[in-house]
């Protein structure tokens, strides 16, 4: 699925062995005057225009190109990966990401200047806002301030300090899966974790050498804010922490392997206000997503939101692998030995409502990025989703 020299992220070209170079959704600023746009606004109405911008939001598949994408996909998943190889894949998974990191260092994938786009909830202002408005509708109280999600509520004339935990909701439980109501031997002591005194705390899970994290960390000057990432190779946590720009005061990063059930992660249950996935959660093996992301559901406050951009059902990555490559139905391995898996929207919908979260976003991007030197076009499929983990038990 090598992109040779197609378009990435920022609207730059790629090198020819950017196996991963798909990761990037492309720019959209070329035609709002350098003004960066979300995703989703700029639509193709005039099909003789397809060159005349860099990427199209929201572009219809005809049938046609429905059935042949669904074609394809049949083609390329007939012939599956022997069983030994799938278990090399998997054991040594985090192997194959350093080798990829030792090759690409990191120059490969692009810093993301569309997260503040996408993501607003990594901006200091529009995390108050929001979450102000959140609880106004959920508990019917008054907000006189807040700090990341430490709250000042009032409900009477008399003016009550408390924390959102204690927002009428500290005895409440949510609705968990199995997974999630097992997850106590995991707790850690909650004196003195790394970010403790923080009063915003963002852990980004898989973050590579860091392209999410450094921006958050660069636009984010909320003195309150730490940011926490991880990722399992130690190659890409290595250069996340030799970065010059790299700050233990306000960050803190470690090699976690997602999947591994029992390891804790170094902060507390319902400590984070955020959790960002991008083209992470793509990685791991189909049956080991619901416990990850049961496991990261647990670490949020209540309030707080999982963050995910990833690979959509039938995106031009998926319908590029050759015959062979295919480990289970939409999981796939790259020639580097890293796998792939493209989800639908009802999966990432079950997998988060399973772990106790309720929708906030969960939106499929059909996107036409165009090569406009070599006249080329590129069908694209991410889904993008916000959850949030409920003050109040969901009871549907
Ligand atoms: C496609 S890359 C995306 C990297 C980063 N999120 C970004 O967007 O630049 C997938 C990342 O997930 C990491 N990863 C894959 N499986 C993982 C696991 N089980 N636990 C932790 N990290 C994992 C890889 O090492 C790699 O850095």
């Amino acid at each position: 699925m090598a992109l040779r020299g197609l378009y990435s992220g920022g609207g730059e070209i790629i090198s020819a062995s950017c196996v991963m170079a798909d990761c990037c959704p492309g720019d959209v600023s070329a035609a709002t005057g350098g003004k960066r746009v979300q995703f989703g606004t700029r639509f193709l109405k005039d099909p003789s225009r397809v060159f005349h911008h860099n990427a199209w939001d929201n572009v219809e598949w005809s049938e046609e190109q429905e059935e042949a994408a669904e074609r394809r996909v049949r083609e390329n998943s007939a012939q599956r990966v022997p069983p030994e190889k799938q278990v090399d894949y998997e054991v040594n998974a985090h192997e194959y990401w350093n080798n990829f990191y030792k090759i690409h260092e990191n120059g490969f994938f692009k810093d993301r200047h569309w997260l503040f786009t996408e993501f607003p909830e990594l901006t200091p202002r529009h995390n108050q806002s929001n979450l102000k408005s959140l609880l106004l509708k959920d508990s019917g109280h008054e907000i006189i301030e807040h700090r990341g999600c430490g709250l000042i509520v009032s409900n009477t004339q008399e003016q009550q300090k408390t924390s959102s935990h204690s927002l009428n909701h500290k005895e409440q439980k949510h609705p968990i899966d199995e997974a999630t109501q097992n997850l106590c031997h995991l707790d850690i002591n909650t004196d003195g974790f790394p970010g403790s005194s923080a009063t915003y705390r963002i852990l980004e899970v898989g973050c590579g050498v860091g392209n999410t994290v450094f921006p958050i960390l660069h636009t984010n000057n909320d003195p309150g804010l730490f940011v926490y990432c991880c990722d399992f190779s130690a190659t890409a946590i290595d250069l996340v922490q030799t970065n010059s720009e790299y700050d233990p005061s306000r960050c803190f990063a470690f090699v976690h392997d997602l999947c591994d059930e029992d390891k804790s992660y170094p902060m507390p249950k319902e400590s984070l206000d955020i959790i960002i996935l991008i083209f992470v959660l793509s990685s791991i093996v189909p049956d080991k997503m619901q416990n990850a992301v049961s496991r990261l559901s647990y670490l949020l406050k209540p309030g707080g939101m999982i963050l995910l951009r990833d690979y959509g059902r039938y995106d031009m990555a998926q319908l590029r692998f050759k015959t062979g490559r295919c480990l289970s139905e939409n999981f796939y391995v790259r020639g580097d030995g890293t796998r792939v898996y493209f989800f639908t929207q009802d999966e990432l919908d079950t997998l988060f409502t399973t772990a106790g979260l309720e929708k906030v976003q969960n939106m499929v991007d059909h996107r036409l990025q165009v090569n406009r030197g070599k006249q080329l076009t590129m069908y694209r499929v991410w889904i993008q989703c916000k959850y949030r983990k409920p003050f109040s038990p969901n009871t549907g």
